[in-house]
């Protein structure tokens, strides 16, 4: 399908979906399931606050304590409106782009983006910095939309591999150009603190769309993120 044809399409209401994920390919969608919002946020959270209290009592732990007694709540509250707030389609920022009126014509690089995720297979945290770049062909977006995008993704339950594909999709659709790019490097506590243990380890991923296919283009963005972050 050509992008133009694609643009057509995603702008179609009969696209949209559950988590208002209607321009991101099948392959990067998050599995959620057809009934997300079939109950409000507070309605999750009285939800799962039983469901943590549960696990907490299973383990053997005293809830009657001071220091324990708002530790259900507390995770509820956290998981729905902070760690997986990006399920809900109203927390998605709005991209808002501007005409290029100066034209200018090169890259731009966002660089070290803080990048704060869940690893969907342990509820684990992902920590690390993203990258992302594109190429104007017309519309240029205000840079901390490009931070927030990051942010927005970054808020479920992930695999970096979607992440980094959600995140170029996403810029896609806002700046009407397949000229974006995006890498991530990031820490898995999964691998780091539990498991494997492997404390130094670190997983990039890179997702290069339109001109950033090509080999002097992708080396320019490399060369501008040189992956020597620490984090
Ligand atoms: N591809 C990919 N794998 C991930 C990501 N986050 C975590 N994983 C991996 O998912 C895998 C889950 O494997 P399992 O064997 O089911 O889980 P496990 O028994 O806890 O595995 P160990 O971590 O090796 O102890 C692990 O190898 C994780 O490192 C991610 O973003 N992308
Ligand atoms: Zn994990």
């Amino acid at each position: 399908m050509k992008f133009a044809q694609y643009l057509l399409m995603i702008n179609n209401e009969e696209f949209q979906d559950e988590i208002g994920d209607n321009h991101i390919s099948t392959n990067a969608k998050n599995p959620v399931r057809e009934d997300a919002f079939s109950i409000t946020d507070e309605e999750k959270i009285e939800k799962i606050k039983k469901d943590v209290e549960n696990i907490l009592l299973t383990l053997g732990m005293d809830l009657t304590d001071d220091s324990m007694k708002g530790t259900p709540n507390r995770v509820a509250k956290m998981f729905v409106k902070e760690m997986f707030g990006g399920l809900n389609p109203d927390k998605k920022p709005k991209a808002s782009t501007f005409e290029n009126n100066y034209k200018y014509g090169e890259m731009l690089v966002e660089k070290n983006i803080t990048l704060y995720s869940t690893c969907e297979h342990h509820l684990l945290p992902i920590i690390g910095r993203a990258h992302v770049a594109y190429i104007s062909s017309g519309r240029v977006i205000g840079l901390s939309k490009m931070n927030r995008i990051v942010d927005h993704y970054a808020k479920r339950p992930q695999v970096q591999e979607r992440l980094t594909m959600q995140i170029v999709q996403e810029l896609q659709r806002a700046l009407g150009t397949e000229d974006v790019a995006c890498v991530i490097d990031a820490k898995h506590l999964c691998v780091n603190s539990r498991g494997i243990k492997d404390i130094e380890s670190s997983t990039v991923t890179s997702e290069f769309g339109g001109k950033f296919k090509d080999a002097q283009t992708k080396r320019e963005f490399l060369d501008y993120i040189k992956l020597d972050t620490q984090f």
